[in-house]
């Protein structure tokens, strides 16, 4: 606000201030010599002398009079140089000053308000004493200057003078001969260029004001005027306040409201002003002028000390801080850091330009205007430059500060590196027992030897063996690898670690091992402890056959780390490494050796005595009333190939059906409901069958059915059903397994009438319908499934004789010739043709018994174990083993198993009674 309108004041003023400024300094007679008259008065007089004559500052100015003007040069022109002459001169001041406002009087007459009131001139001495100190500054400026200082002389002739003025003019008065020190100079041309400034600004305010004019008007000439009485204003304001304060508080009068300032607060208060008025009006730190600026206005009055070349497009001027301030206090160029800059063509053409300045004004060489060149980037330019690292370190920052925040200094960048392994404490979260652990008693006697090693490590040390430092535990899901790991915890009573291999994988380089490193260094420090590693094959692939297509680094070194902390274990160390893995074959033979995963402990799915162990241990938290010998044995023989998950959530799911019944206890029906549930999936009542449909998937189950009635070596059918289940199966089977026990060898015969009932459906479709349909497909993929592996793996075509070609997907290339395969295919082709024939024999046999079944299922939608017997009488062939003693009484009702659960040798192919058919516990 101030440097609007302060600028063009201060180029205007400069040159009157400057001049006096320099009488002093080094340079004084170098501008005295120069050739004055390049200044024009119009140019440099000052706003003074428009706006006295302007009373109304919304008026518009009126004109000069170019007489009068002249006049003043002329009078200006004239230095008197003795105290006759400053007699003279003062007359004249007095004169041109009567003949001013003489002037603006007569020419404001058709404004009468407009004329300033309450001028109030100085008495005479002081008149006198004014215009003596204006002779000695005026001395030696150029008469252009001279003018200005006779004005504002005129002006503080009408509006009063300053205090410090009044104490020059009193030091004058006392001691008359003495010169002009420096010190007063300077002041004196700084008083009277704020005098000039104040009148121009101040006058139109104070003095077109009616009030302060007609109070002004009373004045007499002993007051103080009234611009510069703001002072004595407060002074007497807040005698007036205080005397307002007591008066009240006597008569009972209004309280006057009183503000109580401590520094802190003023302080405070002061700071936030300023950065207040700092955001509101930030200071300005560089002005752009041009050149004529420059040289007029900075140049040739000296107030240039360096000069600076910036970029080869700009300069920097560099002013005399001390001169600018004595002369304009108020001025930005006073400041510290402001500079004025100004643009150049090139730099050739500003040297030459300077270069002629200097010699304008007659500068010698040794005293010219240093000239610097810099290269410098602007500000905005280098914050842009920086501008994404400055982000990226502030990202990063920022993401340390949420992760020194949250997570527990897990999560975020700095904790990447940390292990996620959750730490089990065994007195609260490890309840697991070997008591809880059904089965697998082989593996609990393997593992039983890290308990007692943790437990008792003495007895190990003192005959000198070395305890295993981990073992494998592998084995299809859900057999209870980690339950068995917890469990040793548990019985061991140490901390527990629990960690996926897939938690060490992360997008950055060297987190895996980091991650390791983190989980073994906590483990020592809590020893004795167990590390347990679920699903190790994530990071413990065989590193050969991990590295196909590209490698993964990340992968191999991770598992180094693992192999470098389990041989740096000391032998006291009590850390034992338990690792689960689905695929054992994959592991990095490494792993294996004896020194780290010295054991491999191998959990298969529960036989039929595991399965009632663990159908024991859960039923044992389920509220039943059926006999638990039985209901278990009957359940693990309904349940071939179920892992102890599937277990587990089998009697959940009766519990559940259970209460959805509103049943007080969980029955066998509700069991039997969730088996038949957990292998099939739900009854889908929702897809309705059309009746030639239902018709085809009728007959299409009682082919399967007949089948396994009548072949010797087939399962025999405990449970069929049209009811559609599960993801698009339009029928549901269960079988006894063949033999009635759980399959470890399958024969040829088996194999042939096993594969003769899975084609059972089809043949049925043929025997009884014009057309067939698509529901065999399935069957059709066990079949050709079944008959290849009879060729290619169990050598049981002689053909192709006692080869193994088991096809392997990660190899690109079949591992026999194109004749040997032409013969495969062949040989494949022979089985399930003979398969085909079979069965359409004995269908074409026992036509009459097929329609009956398929009739009784489209009545009733399910038959079960004992409408068989009725409908066909009973099962030509004896059921061997312990089924028999589960599924022979009268009137049960039969949810016979599954078939047997395909393992790494076994077929376990069964048929598929309608399209989609889930009856292959692998399948779920
Ligand atoms: N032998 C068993 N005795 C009792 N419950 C068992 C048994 N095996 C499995 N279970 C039940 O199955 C659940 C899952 O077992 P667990 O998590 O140990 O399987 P897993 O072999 O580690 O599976 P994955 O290989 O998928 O990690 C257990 O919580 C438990 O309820």
């Amino acid at each position: 606000m101030a440097a609007s309108f302060l600028r063009p004041n201060l180029i205007r003023q400069s040159r009157a201030a400057y001049q006096c400024a320099i009488c002093t300094s080094r340079r004084a007679t170098l501008l005295a010599a120069r050739p004055r008259t390049q200044y024009t008065s119009k140019l440099l007089r000052p706003p003074v002398s428009r706006t006295y004559a302007t009373v109304n500052s919304g008026d518009p100015k009126p004109p000069k009079d170019p007489k009068d003007e002249s006049k003043t040069e002329k009078d200006s022109q004239t230095k008197p140089d003795s105290k006759k002459d400053v007699d003279q001169q003062k007359q004249t001041e007095e004169q041109k000053g009567a003949e001013s406002v003489k002037t603006e009087s007569s020419s404001s007459e058709d404004a009468k308000d407009a004329t300033p009131p309450g001028f109030v001139p100085l008495n005479e001495r002081e008149t006198k004493a004014i215009t003596e100190v204006a002779t000695m500054i005026k001395n030696g400026l150029p008469k252009s200057q001279s003018q200005a200082v006779d004005e504002a002389v005129h002006v503080m002739k009408k509006g009063g003078i300053p205090h410090e003025l009044r104490e020059v003019l009193e030091e004058r008065q006392k001691n008359p001969t003495k010169r002009l020190d420096l010190a007063t100079t300077v002041k004196l041309v700084g008083i009277f260029t704020k005098m000039s400034r104040m009148t121009a600004q101040q006058i139109r305010e104070e003095y077109g004001n009616d009030k302060v004019s007609s109070k002004s008007s009373k004045t007499d000439g002993k007051e103080e005027p009234k611009i510069f009485e703001q002072s004595n204003k407060g002074d007497s304001g807040r005698e007036k306040s205080k005397q307002n304060r007591s008066e009240g508080q006597k008569t009972g009068g209004p309280r006057v409201f009183e503000f109580k300032l401590d520094t802190g607060t003023i302080l405070i208060t002061a700071f936030l002003s300023y950065y207040l008025y700092r955001s509101l009006f930030p200071g300005e730190a560089s002005r752009d002028i041009t050149w004529q600026e420059f040289r007029t206005t900075f140049f040739d009055k000296g107030l240039v000390d360096k000069l600076t070349v910036i970029n080869r497009n700009k300069v920097r001027v560099e002013l005399h801080r001390e001169a600018v301030a004595n002369l304009y206090p108020e001025s930005p160029a006073a400041r510290q850091n402001f500079y004025y800059y100004f643009s150049i063509g090139s730099v050739e053409s500003f040297e030459r330009k300077l270069d002629d300045a200097h010699a304008e004004l007659g500068i010698p060489q040794s005293e010219r205007i240093p000239v610097a060149y810099a290269d410098e980037v602007p500000l905005s330019a280098a914050i842009l430059s920086f501008g994404p690292t400055i982000l990226i370190i502030g990202a990063l920052f920022w993401m340390s500060r949420r992760a020194a925040s949250g997570g527990g200094g897990q999560s975020g960048i700095f904790g990447i590196g940390k292990s996620r392994a959750k730490k089990f404490n065994h007195e609260t979260d490890i309840k697991v027992k070997f008591a809880d652990v059904a089965g697998m008693d082989e593996a609990k006697v393997e593992i039983m030897e890290f308990v007692s090693f943790l437990k008792d490590p003495g007895r190990y040390s003192q005959l000198g063996a070395k305890i295993p430092r981990g073992a494998i535990l592998s084995g299809p899901p859900g057999t209870g690898k980690t339950l068995l790991a917890k469990a040793t915890a548990g019985e061991s009573g140490v901390p527990f670690f629990s960690v996926s291999g897939s938690e060490f994988v992360e997008m950055f380089v060297g987190v895996g091992p980091s991650r390791v490193r983190d989980l073994f260094a906590n483990a020592r420090k809590t020893t004795p402890c167990i590390i347990f590693i679920d699903e190790i094959d994530a990071i413990g692939k065989s590193r050969a056959k991990g590295n196909f297509g590209g490698g993964n680094d990340e992968r191999e070194s991770t598992l180094n780390q693992i192999l470098t902390e389990m041989d740096g274990f000391n032998t006291s160390e009590q850390v034992v490494v338990l690792a689960g893995t689905n695929r054992p074959d994959v592991l990095d033979k490494a792993l294996m050796r004896p020194g780290r995963f010295d054991r491999h402990i191998s959990i298969d799915r529960p036989t039929m005595d595991g399965r009632k162990q663990i159908f024991m241990v859960h039923l044992k938290k389920i509220v039943t009333n059926e006999d638990l010998a039985h209901l278990t044995g009957r359940l693990s023989a309904l349940t071939p190939g179920f892992s102890g998950a599937d277990i587990a959530n089998c009697v959940n799911e009766a519990a559940l059906i259970a209460a959805r019944a509103n049943a007080k206890s969980v029955e066998m029906t509700h069991f039997e409901q969730a088996i038949e549930r957990v292998i099939g999936g739900l009854e889908k009542k929702s897809v309705v069958l059309n009746p030639e449909e239902k018709k085809t998937v009728a007959y299409h189950e009682a082919g399967h059915a007949i089948c396994g009635w009548f072949f010797k070596y087939a399962d025999p059918l405990l449970k069929v059903s049209i009811i559609p289940r599960g993801q698009g199966a339009l029928g549901y089977a269960q079988y006894l397994p063949a033999g009635g026990n759980d399959v470890y060898l399958m024969s040829v015969k088996q194999l042939m009438d096993r594969m003769a009932m899975t084609l059972g459906g089809r043949v049925s479709e043929e025997i009884w319908f014009d057309t067939v349909t698509s529901g065999a497909s399935d069957d059709f993929n066990k079949v050709t499934r079944m008959a290849t592996a009879m060729v290619t793996e169990w050598g049981m075509s002689s053909k192709i004789g006692y080869l193994n070609y088991k096809d392997d997907e990660q190899k690109l290339h079949k591992p026999f010739s194109e004749e040997t395969a032409r013969n495969i295919d062949q040989e494949v082709k022979r089985i399930v043709d003979e398969a085909y024939r079979q069965c359409k024999d004995l269908l074409t046999e026992k036509k009459a018994e097929v329609q009956k079944i398929a009739e009784e299922l489209l009545t009733k939608e399910m038959l079960v174990r004992d409408d068989l017997v009725r409908i066909l009488g009973p099962r030509p062939f004896e059921d061997p083993g312990e089924f028999s003693k589960y599924f022979s009484g009268e009137g049960q009702k039969s949810a016979p198993p599954p078939p047997p659960v395909e393992g790494n040798d076994m077929p376990g192919e069964m048929p598929s009674p309608a399209a989609r058919k889930i009856d292959d516990v692998q399948q779920l």
